[in-house]
């Protein structure tokens, strides 16, 4: 079976998805200044281990669970994780990826809202 990792286009597509990712959180004045102390490299590194993983790519993510990474971050709600997951899907629409992939990968970043959320 084809994994969602091979459709989007493997290590290659996901490297550039998640730079542009970045950037666009970044530039979002709803969430950028959770990452003002981040180091961003080492950040992009995880994010692209995590979501390979979360995608059916080679699991080499050695991170923390989601609950974890995100607990101690003050203030956390539905609106930041909505806009985590529309920047994450308007940089996939950018690089053409279809809709119905797009679909697939919002409804896997839905699935962690609860352990993101510490709830
Ligand atoms: C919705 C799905 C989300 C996913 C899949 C996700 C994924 C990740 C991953 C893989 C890490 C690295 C964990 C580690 O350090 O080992 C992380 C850390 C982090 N995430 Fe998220 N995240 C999500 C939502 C959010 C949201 C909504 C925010 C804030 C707006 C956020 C802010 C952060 C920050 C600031 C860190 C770094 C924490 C630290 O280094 O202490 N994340 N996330």
């Amino acid at each position: 079976m084809t994994t969602l990792y091979e459709k989007l286009g493997g290590a290659a597509a996901v490297d550039a998805a998640v730079d542009i990712f970045y950037r666009k959180v970044l530039a979002d004045d709803r969430i950028s200044e959770y990452f003002d102390d981040i180091d961003m490299d080492k950040q992009a590194q995880k994010q692209k281990a995590f979501l390979t993983m979360v995608f059916g790519g080679p699991n080499e993510y050695t991170g923390k669970d989601m609950r974890e990474a995100h607990k101690n971050l003050k203030g956390l709600n539905d609106t930041h994780v909505d806009a985590v997951i529309e920047n994450l899907g308007a940089t996939l629409k950018e690089l053409g990826v279809a809709d119905e992939d797009i679909q697939q990968v919002a409804s896997i970043a839905e699935s962690v809202r609860g352990d993101v959320l510490n709830r």
